[in-house]
C-alpha cells in the first residue's frame, strides 16, 4: 500500500471551458492525485470536488486572485507541480494574473502543464517518484 505523500503538493487550475476536461482528468487520476496536497481555484476545486472523490483546498476564484494566491504559495516552494488547463482562445479578464503565475513556476523550477496532453506525462511522472528532487529543494528553501 502506498503511503500518503502530503510532502509534495498539486494545484489544479481550469478555466471554465476546460473545466470539464479537468474534472474527467482528475477522475481518471484520482488514484494518483489522493495521494498529494490538492489546491485549486475556486470554481475549479468545487468541480472536481462534485466529480471526484477528491478533497482539495480551494482558493479564491481565479478573476478574484485565485491565481494570485497559487503564485505566492509557488514562491514559498508548496506547490510542487501545476495543471493550469488554460482555454487558448478566449481572453481573460485577469491575463495579467495567469502570466505572472507561470513566469513565477519559471522562477522557482515548478514544471506547469497547460494542457491535457502534458498533464497526463506529468501526473504519471509524479507517480513514478520523477518530481521528488522537489522534496529536497523544499527542504533546502
Ligand atoms: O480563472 C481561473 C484561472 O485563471 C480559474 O478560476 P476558477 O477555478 O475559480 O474558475
Amino acid at each position: 500500500m502506498r503511503v500518503k505523500n502530503l510532502e509534495l503538493n498539486v494545484a489544479l487550475i481550469a478555466h471554465d471551458k476546460m473545466k470539464d476536461q479537468m474534472v474527467n482528468f482528475c477522475y481518471a487520476y484520482q488514484h494518483i492525485l489522493r495521494n498529494y496536497g490538492l489546491y485549486t481555484t475556486g470554481t475549479t476545486g468545487k468541480r472536481i470536488e462534485e466529480g471526484t472523490v477528491l478533497s482539495v483546498h480551494k482558493l479564491a476564484s481565479g478573476p478574484l486572485g485565485g491565481d494570485q494566491q497559487i503564485g505566492a504559495m509557488i514562491v514559498t516552494e508548496d506547490i510542487d507541480l501545476v495543471i493550469f488547463l488554460r482555454d487558448p482562445l478566449t481572453p481573460q479578464p485577469h491575463e495579467t494574473d495567469i502570466q505572472a503565475l507561470i513566469r513565477l513556476c519559471d522562477v522557482h523550477y515548478v514544471p506547469i502543464a497547460t494542457n491535457l496532453a502534458s498533464a497526463e506525462i506529468f501526473v504519471r511522472a509524479l507517480d513514478n517518484g520523477d518530481l521528488d528532487w522537489r522534496k529536497l529543494r523544499k527542504k533546502h528553501s
